[in-house]
C-alpha cells in the first residue's frame, strides 16, 4: 500500500465526497479530509493556514476537491462565506497544486449559466450566473484553470444520492408527510447520481496514474451529467413512480415558488467533449435514478 499514490480528498463528508471515499479506494491511498476531520485530517477551506498545512503534511500525488458551499438560497445572504469556500479557496488550491506539480480534480455547476438558451450548453459557451452560488463557483473554476496547475474541472448538475441534502431525499421525505406537492416545471436540467460522478472520477484518475492519460493533454473544463433532461417536476414524478408513492404532484411555474436565489430556466449540459475524451458512457438519468432507489430500499 505504501507505493500506492496518495489522493487527498477534500470534502469527504459531502454527498459526492462520501461516494468518492469508496470509489477512489482501488485507485490509491485516500486521505479523507473534511471540516470535522472524522476520517482523516481536518481542513477548513476558509482557513488558508489549514489548507497549506494539510497539503504539507499529506504530500499528496493528486487532489480531488468535493468540498463546496452548496446552499444556493442561503448563499444570497452569506456571499462572503460562499466566495471564500467556492472561490478564494480554489485560488489557493490551484497555487498549491501548481507548486507541488500534482493533478487536481474539481467540480463545478450548471448554475454558472443563465439558462437563456434552447440547446445544451457547451464548455465554450459564455457563463452568466444568476446567483451568488453560481458566481462564486465560476470564480473558483476560473481560478483553478488559470493557476497553471494540471486541473480538471467537471461541471455537473442536479446531483442526488443516498446521502446528504438533495432533491431525491427531500422528495422521499415529503412524500411521507404530504398528500400533494407543487413542483416547478419550467426549470430544465439533468439529474445526476453522485455515485456515477464518483465512478467516472475514479476511472479518470486511475488512467492518469497509470500514464494512460496525460494531464497536460486533458487538463481543462468538461461537462459531465447523466444523459437526457427533465424538469424538477419530471424528476419528482419519476421518484414518486419508481418508489411507488401515491403523493399527488402539481406542476407549477417558478414564479409560484418564490426563493431568494434565481435559478437557470434551462441548464442542460452538452457532454460530448467528456465522452469523446474519456470514452466513457453517461447513463440516462432515469436508469441511474432506478439504481439509486434500489440502493435506498436495501
Ligand atoms: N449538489 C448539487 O446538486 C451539485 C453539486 N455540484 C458541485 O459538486 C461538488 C460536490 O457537491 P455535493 O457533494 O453535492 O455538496 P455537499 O454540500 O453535499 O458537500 C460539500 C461538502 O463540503 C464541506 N464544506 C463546506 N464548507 C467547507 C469548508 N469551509 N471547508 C471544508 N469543507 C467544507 C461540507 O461540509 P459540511 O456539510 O460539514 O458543511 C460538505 O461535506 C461541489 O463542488 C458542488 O458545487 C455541482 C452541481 C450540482
Ligand atoms: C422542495 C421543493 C422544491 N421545489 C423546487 C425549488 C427549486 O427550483 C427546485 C430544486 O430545489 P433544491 O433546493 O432541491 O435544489 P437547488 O438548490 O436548486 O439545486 C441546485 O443545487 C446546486 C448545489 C447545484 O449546483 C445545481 O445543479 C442544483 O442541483 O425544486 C419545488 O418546486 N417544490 C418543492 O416542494
Amino acid at each position: 500500500m505504501s507505493d500506492a499514490p496518495r489522493i487527498l480528498l477534500i470534502g469527504s463528508d459531502g454527498q459526492v465526497g462520501w461516494e468518492l471515499r469508496r470509489t477512489l479506494a482501488p485507485v490509491g491511498q485516500v486521505i479523507a479530509a473534511s471540516l470535522a476531520g472524522e476520517h482523516g485530517p481536518a481542513i477548513d477551506l476558509v482557513d488558508a493556514g489549514s489548507v497549506r498545512r494539510v497539503f504539507n503534511e499529506v504530500a499528496p500525488d493528486a487532489v480531488v476537491n468535493a468540498a463546496a458551499y452548496t446552499a444556493v438560497d442561503k448563499a444570497e445572504s452569506d456571499p462572503e462565506q460562499a466566495q471564500a469556500i467556492n472561490g478564494d479557496a480554489l485560488h489557493l488550491i490551484g497555487e498549491l497544486a501548481a507548486t507541488y506539480r500534482i493533478p487536481v480534480l474539481h467540480y463545478s455547476t450548471d448554475f454558472v449559466f443563465s439558462g437563456q438558451t434552447e440547446r445544451p450548453y457547451r464548455e465554450d459557451d459564455a457563463p452568466q450566473p444568476l446567483s451568488v452560488y453560481g458566481q462564486t463557483k465560476l470564480d473558483g473554476e476560473q481560478a483553478l484553470l488559470a493557476s497553471g496547475a494540471d486541473a480538471l474541472v467537471l461541471r455537473t448538475a442536479w446531483v442526488y444520492g443516498v446521502r446528504g441534502r438533495n432533491f431525491l431525499l427531500t422528495m422521499l421525505n415529503l412524500f411521507r408527510e404530504r398528500t400533494e406537492l407543487r413542483i416547478v416545471d419550467d426549470q430544465i436540467g439533468t439529474p445526476t447520481w453522485s455515485r456515477m460522478l464518483a465512478e467516472v472520477t475514479a476511472l479518470i484518475l486511475h488512467r492518469v496514474f497509470t500514464g494512460d492519460l496525460e494531464m497536460e493533454r486533458i487538463r481543462g473544463l468538461y461537462h459531465v451529467t447523466s444523459s437526457g433532461a427533465t424538469s424538477w417536476f419530471g424528476f419528482a414524478e419519476a421518484i414518486r413512480d419508481l418508489s411507488g408513492n401515491p403523493c399527488a404532484l402539481t406542476p407549477i411555474p417558478t414564479s409560484d415558488y418564490p426563493a431568494p436565489a434565481r435559478r437557470p430556466a434551462y441548464s442542460v449540459l452538452d457532454t460530448r467533449k467528456f465522452r469523446d475524451t474519456f470514452g466513457l458512457l453517461l447513463p440516462d438519468w432515469r436508469q441511474s435514478l432506478a439504481l439509486c432507489l434500489a440502493d435506498l430500499k436495501g
